[in-house]
């Protein structure tokens, strides 16, 4: 057994990036929690400690999908309701669960995928835009009942409850509806009060038994997202070496990758 000592990829994992040779699965990470946790602020910080943020999407060993991404399509009234704050968006029925599904093992199985976006303000995917989700070697998937659909929480290696209290929640979630959503305040008041809230305890606060870490306090809590981002550098390292060995012991990769990851391994420690 050998160890590497940096997570920098070589030009063996390049090529088989650049050509389609993923093969392996992603290591699958869900984070749920109530709404303004800091869901997707504590999943930015553990993407900027791994050095993912400034990277080109095509290179990233990382990346992070929304359960946004994965609301229905609404009818026409259901939409009229939505702008009066009188859909339920908390609800397991607001989500399509089956293309949740079939999205995340197409990226278990190492598939390049196409996401929708959501769009808060009209309550609808954008017909136009798609994000595209390269394979990777970590993926983080976010959203308040990612851990509902026992199909969908089978799927997770490893999953974390940000667990913030509810009034940090509210208090975080009027400013951004309105600032950011294109919401007024009655409107998110008369929705958290009628949806919202009732919603979390009936079906986002029970899944957080399902969890593997809870993390108090969201993004504050710094040596719970160390601890993570850790585990996540400790499976990158042992990836690379299973993918360097594979690659210089592979008659179909070019001799000059395989002399690449042969000389990667020149830089293997023995263990001591
Ligand atoms: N630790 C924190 N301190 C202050 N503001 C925060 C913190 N975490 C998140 N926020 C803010 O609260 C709002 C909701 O956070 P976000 O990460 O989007 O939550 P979620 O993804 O769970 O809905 C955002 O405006 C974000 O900037
Ligand atoms: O059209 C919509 C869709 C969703 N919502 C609310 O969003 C939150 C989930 O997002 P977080 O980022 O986790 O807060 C959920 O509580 C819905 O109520 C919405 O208001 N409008």
């Amino acid at each position: 057994m050998y160890f590497i000592q940096n997570i920098d990829m070589s030009d063996a994992i390049k090529f088989r990036k650049m050509n389609g040779i993923e093969g392996k699965a992603p290591f699958l990470i869900g984070v749920a929690g109530g709404t303004a946790s800091g869901k997707s602020t504590v999943c930015k910080r553990i993407m900027e400690k791994l050095g993912q943020v400034d990277m080109d999407q095509t290179q990233r060993q990382v990346v992070c999908i929304s359960q946004d991404s994965f609301y229905r399509e609404l009818t026409a009234a259901e939409i009229v309701k939505a702008g009066q704050g009188l859909f339920n968006f908390d609800h397991p029925n607001a989500f399509d669960e089956g293309l949740m599904e079939r999205t995340l093992n197409d990226i278990l199985a190492g598939k390049k995928c196409e996401v929708p976006v959501y769009d808060f303000k009209n309550h609808t995917t954008r017909k136009d835009e798609t994000m595209t989700i390269y394979p990777a070697d970590v993926v983080l998937f976010e959203g308040i009942l990612v851990f509902f659909f026992p199909q969908i929480r089978n799927l997770f290696h490893m999953k974390l409850f940000v667990d913030t209290d509810s009034d940090t929640r509210l208090a975080r979630r009027v400013p951004r509806d309105i600032i950011e959503r294109g919401r007024d305040l009655e409107q998110v008041l008369n929705q958290y009060m009628n949806f919202v809230k009732p919603a979390f305890e009936e079906f986002c606060s029970p899944t957080k038994k399902f969890a593997d870490v809870i993390i108090p306090r969201g993004a504050d809590n710094t040596v719970a997202i160390d601890l993570i981002v850790q585990h996540i550098k400790d499976f990158l390292t042992n990836r690379q070496e299973e993918i360097i060995v594979e690659t210089a012991s592979n008659n179909s990769t070019p001799s000059h990758v395989r002399r690449a990851a042969i000389n990667e391994g020149g830089q293997f420690k023995r263990p001591h």
